[in-house]
């Protein structure tokens, strides 16, 4: 990632076929140690293939693979002291939290004592105190998924691997279980790397997000970056909840914008007001239908007719209410535009933010 900065893990040029499918697409990326990295991408896109072959559990056909400056393309994955979370928990099923624990450090023939206390410090770690008897199918989903991170953690593995740890677990616990799984790194302060494809979950989470498609990295960068950034037409259709208009002529405030390119506009983009509600853009404001309105907690959602087209707007809870049928003023303050041909993104801004022509009062 950021080349004057030491890399702990580093893949040079990977590439993977499977018959004909590129997996793996000249992939190149470097994480500094004691960083959490997640690996986002659209199923299929490659991302439990780079890390199987980080994991060493898949060869790949050209490329160069290095931990802490070793290259280890080919030390087995039995030896490159990497620990594993999958989605579905994994754990001995006959075999009690203890156990299941204890599992690698006994494979290391560690002493009975040495054994007793790494497990108890890693109950202990992961909030399970009390539980060491149990077996898994007397714990809840997210109560697994820790055994399995600390089992994870008990031969001290320089690299931690984790494919969809949370995939199985209800939102809820879901949400707890990813502030827990930061503090537990930066507690433990292993290097991480995590697949997911879930958004939210790679933004509230990681340190980089490193972005795969069709076999390739689209981009990396801080989940800040990468989201407000976009670098490329897939990473602005990707990230975020946007509407999509293709042959994108113009909006007010947009006369600068070129046809024939696709508009991406997430909600965030747009302020809805009221036609009561002051408006500080006139002439840069666009009016429109408000067609249909979902009430998602902390907010409405709005699906509003613009032309002929739809959008859609968030507007917080708290303010007067917007029904549906009721014409409102809608202010775009940015579009994104691309090209699908040309691997760029333009973003452009409203004139009346660009040239701060708002009416004053
Ligand atoms: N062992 C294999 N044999 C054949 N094809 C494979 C194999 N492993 C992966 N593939 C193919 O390689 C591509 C990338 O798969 P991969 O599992 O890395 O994607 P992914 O991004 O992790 O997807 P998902 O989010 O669905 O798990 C897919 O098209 C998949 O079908």
């Amino acid at each position: 990632m950021q080349d004057n900065k030491k890399a702990y893990v580093e893949l040079k040029h990977i590439n993977k076929t499977f018959n004909d499918y590129k997996a793996s697409d000249d992939v190149s990326f470097s994480v500094e140690k004691g960083k959490l990295i997640g690996l986002l991408g659209p199923s299929g896109s490659g991302k439990t293939t780079i890390l199987r072959i980080l994991a060493g559990l898949e060869n790949a056909d050209s490329g160069e693979i290095y931990i802490d400056g070793k290259q280890v393309n080919n030390i087995p994955a039995s030896k490159r002291e990497i620990g594993f979370v999958f989605q579905n928990y994994a754990l001995f099923r006959y075999k009690t939290v203890y156990d299941n624990i204890a599992f690698g450090l006994k494979i290391q023939k560690k002493s009975r004592a040495e054994i007793k206390e790494r497990v108890y410090e890693l109950i202990e770690l992961v909030g399970l105190r009390g539980f060491e008897k149990r077996y898994p199918t007397q714990l809840s989903g997210g109560q697994r998924q820790r055994v399995a991170f600390a089992r994870a953690l008990a031969t001290q593995p320089h690299l931690l691997l984790l494919d969809e740890p949370f995939a199985a677990i209800d939102a809820k616990v879901r949400k707890e279980l990813r502030s827990w799984l930061r503090e537990l790194i930066n507690r433990v302060g292993i290097t991480s790397i995590f697949v997911t494809h879930d958004q939210d979950e790679a933004i509230e989470v990681a340190d980089q997000i490193i972005v795969t498609n069709k076999g390739r990295i689209e981009q990396v960068g801080t989940p800040v970056e990468v989201y407000g950034n976009p670098k490329t037409p897939f990473m602005a259709q990707f990230l975020g909840e946007p509407v999509l208009i293709k042959d994108y002529v113009s909006f007010n405030g947009f006369h600068s914008a070129s046809d024939g390119k696709t508009a991406v506009i997430r909600p965030e983009f747009i302020t809805v007001r009221k036609k009561n509600e002051f408006n500080p853009y006139p002439v840069t404001t666009e009016e429109g239908v408000v067609e249909g309105v979902s009430f998602r907690g902390n907010g409405l959602e709005l699906r509003i007719r613009v032309h002929n087209e739809i959008v859609i707007a968030n507007r917080p809870i708290g303010q007067e209410l917007i029904e549906e049928g009721e014409s409102v003023n809608l202010f775009l303050h940015k579009i994104y535009l691309v090209d699908d041909d040309k691997d760029e993104v333009d973003v452009v801004v409203n004139e009346a933010v660009r040239n701060n022509e708002s009416v004053v009062i």
